[in-house]
């Protein structure tokens, strides 16, 4: 039976008031992440960190070097980033503080390492991605033959860490390198003093997609009796440390998955559409032994819907990143459920909510 379409009714002029000041807001909501990247690219939270951690505009200017006719203008700036919540401000703008969120915004900030976070913001404001992004309609009106671009990859004719990239421009591959590692290493030290049951007992361990190694040199800091094997692509494997503590192989997710007792995939299966997880974990089933043996793969990444408010909406637009960038895209429960049971899994369990991620344990 056909649904019955119910008509909207006029909204009340209270709504309507609400309603254009919410259209503002959604309409210019894209002149923060622009903000924030004027305050990375002026160096304002290191420049914060270097005064003590509290500085007004009058400092900012002085210790930045910029011309004193902007001083109102940088006011204005770090008022709507404190209004996004990026800084804390004392009396209505006379002063602004680092809070968690711009001290990752400091250089050379660190835990457990360099934990600065300034590539992403770099990255994801970058006009490469805006302009993928501000193309999506036209991306929606067209139809391809076969496999279906993102709409980066239609608009540049690149691929994320792909070696295109690197033809495309050597600098943005660069940056975009960096931005993964930061995100890396923010990653594996909080699962590590979260998660105390996950590495316990394990004698092996591959870190598939595992970059430079920062995830497996944690992991063996923490637990050194796990031999840990780092698979990525050569051009990254070529970069990474010699130290001797991991073992580097380069070669392609499809192809090979250096066996051991567990496999770790941390942020990696987001890049990847539904079939293609599916062929990735199949072969991480084949690389493991049986769930008696101890055999598991350690999945690191958003389950969608797990959240609420902020965070939810932190998740969809994590998402929508995904849409624009790759193939690959967020899963809710019953997508992770799907493609682990179609891998050949038998079981899995969402171990633990770490920030904005879950770590689910999969069983042969
Ligand atoms: C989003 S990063 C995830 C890195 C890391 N696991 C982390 O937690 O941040 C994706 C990684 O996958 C690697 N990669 C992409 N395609 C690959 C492939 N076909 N085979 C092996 N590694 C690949 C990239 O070089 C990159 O290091």
């Amino acid at each position: 039976m056909a649904a019955q379409t119910e008509k909207m009714a006029v909204p009340t002029d209270a709504e309507l008031l609400k309603a254009q000041a919410d259209l503002w807001r959604h309409t210019l909501c894209y002149l923060t992440p622009m903000a924030l990247r004027c305050a990375v690219e002026l160096g304002i939270p290191t420049a914060i960190h270097g005064l003590g951690g509290t500085a007004s505009p009058t400092d900012l200017i002085a210790a930045l070097s910029l011309p004193p006719s902007k001083l109102s203008f940088l006011g204005r700036l770090l008022y709507q980033l404190a209004t996004a919540g990026v800084f804390d401000t004392t009396d209505a703008g006379t002063t602004y503080r680092l809070n968690p969120i711009s001290y990752l915004l400091v250089d050379g900030v660190h835990i457990d390492g360099d934990a600065c976070q300034t590539a992403i913001v770099r990255v994801a404001s970058s006009r490469y991605y805006v302009e993928a992004a501000f193309g999506l309609a036209d991306w929606f009106r067209k139809d391809f033959d076969g496999p279906v671009p993102s709409p980066f990859e239609d608009l540049h004719g690149a691929t994320i860490f792909d070696d295109s990239m690197a033809l495309l421009d050597p600098e943005m591959d660069k940056l975009v390198h960096e931005a993964k590692a930061s995100h890396n290493h923010m990653g594996i030290g909080l699962v590590l003093r979260q998660c105390h049951d996950l590495f316990q007992g394990l004698e092996s361990l591959t870190d598939l997609c595992g970059g430079d190694g920062t995830t497996a040199r944690a992991i063996v800091r923490a637990y050194p009796q796990i031999k840990c094997t780092v698979l990525d692509l050569p051009k990254v494997i070529d970069k990474a440390p010699t130290e001797g503590v991991v073992k580097y192989v380069a070669g392609d997710i499809f192809h090979v998955v250096p066996p051991a007792q567990a496999v770790l995939l941390k942020s990696v299966l987001h890049l990847w559409s539904d079939e293609d997880c599916i062929k990735i974990l199949a072969q991480c089933k084949k690389a493991i032994p049986p769930r008696g043996a101890g055999g598991k793969v350690i999945v690191i990444d958003i389950v969608l819907s797990s959240a609420s408010g902020l965070m939810l909406e932190t998740h969809h637009l994590v998402d929508m990143l995904k849409l624009v960038m790759t193939r690959g895209r967020q899963r809710d429960e019953k997508d992770w459920s799907d493609i682990f049971m179609k891998a050949g899994f038998s079981e899995y369990k969402i171990s633990k909510k770490v920030g904005a991620r879950a770590v689910i344990e999969v069983y042969p």
